[in-house]
């Protein structure tokens, strides 16, 4: 294929309800979306950036400017570019790998969509639907967060994740368990939000039977994460930290993960998730597949990467409606716990113009 434009395009998309964590709270979501016409079709990706620098260090107008300026440079040159030619491609600039992946993922849904091959068949899905989990922030009081959590478990989530920090921990596990009981599929989040100093919160997290605690340590900091892994019973999982396979590898072999939360943005790709997903598997981790707030066009792909055989846990792939009222594709609807993987060419699903015009805050077109 040839590139021969690439439209970026950034909307402003409400949430439902604030959504806080350790690293702030998101009110709506400014979400940049790439749409690749190339001589045999156009695709669609989503970058998963936030509006600041406080997950990661990326964020959504450096990411903007990274593709316009250092990485659409790079790709126009390449006189037969498939997605598997886009990373080899972009190694040449260094880390913005949630900007590389949104490139990727348009390219791969430009080229699935020429041959009409689904994406969860060209990744090797093995299932037709998806279990689903829900993240639940850090909520104003226990009353709060119980009527949400409340919500969720009325709608059928098969596993509750809240957000913890420091102060917001063992009260808040210790009253959803007492409301819902100890069967209920439960987890948390720290966004790296604990450090030695407060480590000795977690340890009493050990004794709510929880699925796991997630990256409760700095992204760098696997040695912290082994020392709490080998001292608990609860696994530990790394979301932060994992940033490519070979990080994967690394962290489970110096013992300091269990489980490995998935995010295709945070790891340069789809194609790269896959290669996460296969390194944990061929270690015997399971893997799940976490969420960045993505709108209906990030959601279909991500409902097709959590089909492979060893997601075997819930992910964050939950329905439109948990975040966002109106979606820019049709909305993605919990059946039964469940979202179905589309089956349509490429990612299966089209953003709504008229929505996305909508909501739409910028937008430019880059040509070679
Ligand atoms: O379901 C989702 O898409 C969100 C899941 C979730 O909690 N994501 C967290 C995270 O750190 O994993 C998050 C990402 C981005 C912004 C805020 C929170």
């Amino acid at each position: 294929m040839k590139l021969e434009a690439v439209e970026l395009r950034r909307i402003d998309i409400p949430l439902v309800r604030p959504f806080r964590t350790s690293f702030g709270e998101q009110i709506t979501r400014d979400v940049l979306l790439v749409q690749a016409s190339t001589d045999e079709g156009t695709g669609w990706g989503e970058c998963v950036a936030l509006a600041d620098p406080v997950y990661s260090s990326e964020y959504v107008a450096g990411a903007e400017a990274v593709i316009a300026d250092h990485l659409l440079p790079r790709l126009f040159t390449q006189q037969d570019l498939t997605a598997r030619s886009v990373g080899p491609a972009l190694r040449g600039v260094l880390g913005h790998r949630m900007a590389k992946a949104a490139l990727e993922m348009a390219v791969l849904d430009a080229e699935l969509r020429s041959y009409g091959i689904s994406l969860g068949r060209y990744l090797g899905a093995e299932r037709a639907r998806v279990e689903c989990g829900v993240s639940v922030g850090i909520a104003p009081t226990i009353d709060a967060l119980l009527d949400e959590v409340g919500g969720y478990v009325a709608q059928g989530y098969r596993r509750i994740k809240l957000k913890i920090q420091p102060g917001w921990d063992l009260e808040p596990v210790r009253a959803v368990r007492d409301a819902f009981g100890v069967d209920l599929p439960l987890q948390v989040d720290a966004n790296t939000a604990y450090d030695a100093a407060t480590a000795p919160r977690l340890h009493a997290l050990d004794e709510y039977g929880l699925l796991l605690i997630e990256q409760p340590f700095a992204e760098e900091d696997l040695h912290q994460h082994a020392l709490l892994a080998r001292r608990l019973v609860t696994p530990v999982c790394l979301d932060e930290s994992v940033v490519s396979a070979a990080v994967a590898a690394d962290a489970i072999n110096r013992g300091a993960c269990g489980v490995v939360n998935i995010k295709p943005g945070r790891v340069g790709g789809y194609l790269e998730a896959v290669r996460v997903h296969d390194v944990c598997a061929a270690l015997g981790v399971p893997v799940w597949c976490g969420g960045m707030l993505e709108t209906g066009i990030g959601r279909a792909a991500n409902v097709a990467l959590a089909a492979l055989p060893n997601f075997r846990l819930p992910g964050d792939t939950s329905a439109s409606d948990r975040y966002y009222a109106q979606d820019i594709t049709e909305p993605f609807v919990l059946v039964d716990g469940q979202l179905a993987v589309p089956t349509g060419p490429g990612i299966g699903v089209e953003p709504r113009l008229d929505v996305l015009e909508s909501m739409t805050t910028r937008v430019r077109t880059v040509r070679p």
